[in-house]
């Protein structure tokens, strides 16, 4: 099949990549020129395991090309892919300006059947609405559906080509035929349903999800107060299929480019309806107060954080990505920045991102996880790169001038701890918390 997906952001490339992979020919579009001239030169612009090779492999098969002309790679395409952003307004609610603006220059361009997919996160009528942008462009005809993203960054190839689910929300029979053996190679959960619920399984996916971790991490704080220990909690809840073992990691939150703006997206999206979500509501009222547990902890160690320097690993959202949207690291900077902290931050790959998207004044970037933590009154761990479990305790604990380590994602075990004199602070494991004379629970600001 012909395919073009308009935007080559993390979505539409992944998707644009993998499909070429399975031998379909594939134009990604955007309208960035510096992005598709870089993709042109055989640059990637995202950080994403295994995503340069195939992009290498795929053009040099002449499957997969870059352009910028929407109107030259819609009309030789059967189906066109929408993988445009759809970003937070100030009032939460999706900015669907991307879409609509898709919509219409997709409308511009048609010159004969084709079905419109859309893979970015829309509000449910979204797709109904841009039937009716392209309906109003051209008399052609042409059939729409929502088929939401469910990949994750870091794993976004893996997670693409190897699907849990796919989900096809069309009104058009033979539209969710064709979608379907566009797919079948890739599942066999394969859901056709109609377009709103489509639109809904994707936000209903992604509050759940949070709403796992919101609930967890509400756990770790009763653990850190009764004694408990929250990863045991978590694995002795996981085996209960019921519940399932993934997304009980407590840490400081979530954050990214989804969950944050898809919560949002889903309590206005309800609102409209005079429907008040209050548990979704908590959820993310619950995440928005986790990461600032780190400065709590700090000041129950250090007291005023006025001239102490503060070491930072990690500043993406997660591992195994460069993207910074929503990282609960800016936050929890910005507010010891604020309480007169010197911060020194190191991040493996995210440092540059970090410099561009989230202002924050002061912050010193360092080249190496050693600089950050070196001569610093604390250290604190924000991402849970592979490259920070793999330092020995006892090289922090020496690079350090007061031992004070505080672990916002749980990375550390007690037996490597039994080798240093670190104090240690993880979350929701206050058996783990040593060094320090009081373990009661750390002063609440
Ligand atoms: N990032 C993820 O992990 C992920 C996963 C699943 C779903 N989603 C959803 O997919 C959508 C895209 O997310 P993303 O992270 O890939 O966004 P992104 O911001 O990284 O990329 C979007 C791209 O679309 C381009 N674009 C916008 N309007 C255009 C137009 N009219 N013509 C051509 N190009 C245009 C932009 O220049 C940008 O490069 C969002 O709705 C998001 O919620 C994202
Ligand atoms: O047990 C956990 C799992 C995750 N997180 C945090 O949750 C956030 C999101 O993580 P993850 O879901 O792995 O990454 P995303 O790339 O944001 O993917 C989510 O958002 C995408 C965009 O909608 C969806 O496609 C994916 O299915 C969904 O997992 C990150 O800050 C993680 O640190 C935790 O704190 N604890």
């Amino acid at each position: 099949m012909k395919i073009t997906v308009i935007g080559a952001g993390y979505v539409g490339l992944v998707s644009g990549v993998c499909f070429s992979e399975l031998g379909h020919e594939v134009i990604c579009v955007d309208h960035i020129e510096a992005k598709v001239d870089m993709l042109n030169r055989g640059e990637v612009p995202i950080y994403e395991p295994g995503l340069q090779a195939l992009i290498k492999a795929n053009r040099e098969r002449g499957r997969l090309r870059f352009s910028t002309d929407l109107r030259a790679s819609v009309q030789p395409s059967d189906i066109i892919i929408i993988a445009v952003g759809t970003p937070s307004l100030p009032s939460g609610q999706a900015n669907l300006s991307f879409i609509e603006q898709a919509a219409q220059e997709i409308g511009q361009a048609m010159n004969g059947y084709k079905i419109i997919v859309t893979k970015s996160t829309v509000p449910v009528g979204t797709n109904e609405r841009i039937r009716d942008i392209v309906a109003k462009c051209t008399n052609v005809p042409f059939d729409i559906a929502s088929v939401p993203e469910f990949l994750r960054e870091g794993t976004a190839v893996q997670d693409t080509m190897n699907p849990d689910r796919i989900v096809i929300g069309t009104d058009s029979p033979s539209a969710g035929q064709q979608l379907t053996t566009l797919h079948q190679s890739l599942t066999s959960n394969i859901i056709v349903t109609d377009i709103r619920s489509a639109e809904m399984i994707k936000y209903a996916s992604n509050a759940f999800l949070a709403t796992k971790i919101s609930f967890i991490n509400e756990i770790a704080n009763i653990c850190e107060k009764v004694g408990a220990d929250v990863t045991k909690v978590a694995y002795g809840m996981g085996f209960d299929q019921r519940i399932g073992a993934s997304f009980l990691k407590a840490g400081i939150g979530y954050g990214g480019s989804c969950f944050p703006k898809d919560t949002q997206a889903l309590i206005q999206i309800a609102g409209q309806m005079d429907y008040d979500f209050k548990l979704l509501k908590s959820v993310v009222e619950v995440n928005r107060q986790q990461r600032y547990n780190v400065i709590r902890k700090l000041v129950s160690l250090l007291g005023q954080l006025t001239g102490k320097t503060i070491g930072i690993w990690g500043l993406a959202f997660k591992p195994e990505t460069d993207d910074v949207r929503d990282s609960p690291a800016y936050e929890i900077i910005a507010a010891l920045s604020d309480m007169g902290a010197v911060v020194k931050a190191y991040d493996p790959i995210a440092a540059d991102n970090f410099r561009h998207h989230c202002d924050v004044s002061g912050l010193i970037y360092c080249e190496n996880a050693r600089e950050a933590a070196w001569q610093s009154d604390a250290l604190c761990i924000l991402t849970e790169w592979e490259e920070f479990r793999q330092i020995p305790l006892s090289d922090i604990e020496s690079w350090l001038k007061s031992p004070y380590l505080i672990d916002g994602r749980n990375i550390y075990e007690e037996e490597q701890l039994a080798e240093t004199q670190l104090v240690y602070y993880s979350v929701g494991r206050p058996g783990m918390n040593r060094g320090v004379k009081e373990t009661a629970p750390f002063i609440m600001l």
